[in-house]
């Protein structure tokens, strides 16, 4: 692993900012749910700052390999850390009291198809969010580096 370096600069969404920062510094053991589901943890470069960001999500994971959702509950615009993904692929991803790099890929076609599946499964939520919307959630498959 070669973990990510550079200064951590919270998040402006104070909800997710403060169950990113329970989940690390409980080292993976408390804010680990939503609704019932479990969350992980994704750390990002920010495209601009170069700061790492982190972002809770829901916990979408096959055979070892996982895929983030750009939900934002449905709304209208791509979160930020998409684009901090699309700048710098190289993440790390904390799920529970494991903390590995990861490359993150986005998926298109039957791939997608293929996660988004398993990401209903793991979140049905996301299946409303995107109903509701006419952007089209990306998600990126996190492949073990
Ligand atoms: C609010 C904003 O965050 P965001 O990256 O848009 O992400 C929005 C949400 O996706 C994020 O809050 C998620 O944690 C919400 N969220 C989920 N969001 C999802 O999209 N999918 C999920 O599955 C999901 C699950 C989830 C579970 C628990 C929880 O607490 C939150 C959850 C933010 O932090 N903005 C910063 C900037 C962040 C940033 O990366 N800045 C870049 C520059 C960006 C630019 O170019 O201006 C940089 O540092 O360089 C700011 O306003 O200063």
């Amino acid at each position: 692993d070669m973990p990510l370096t550079g200064e951590y600069a919270p998040s402006t969404s104070d909800f997710a900012r403060n169950q990113a920062e329970v989940y690390e510094q409980s080292g993976g053991t408390e804010g680990t749910m939503l609704h019932g589901r479990p969350v992980v943890i994704l750390t990002t470069v920010g495209a601009r700052s170069g700061k790492l960001r982190k972002t809770a999500l829901m916990r979408v994971e096959h055979d070892g390999d996982y895929a983030v959702v750009a939900s934002l509950g449905g709304a209208p615009k791509h979160p930020v850390w998409y684009f901090n993904i699309l700048a710098q692929p190289h993440v790390e991803l904390q799920d529970g009291p494991q903390k590995h790099d990861y490359l993150a890929r986005e998926v298109t076609g039957e791939e997608k198809r293929v996660w988004w599946e398993r990401a209903v499964e793991a979140f049905p939520n996301y299946a409303g969010y995107q109903e509701k919307t006419d952007r089209e959630i990306p998600v990126f498959v996190l492949e073990r580096m």
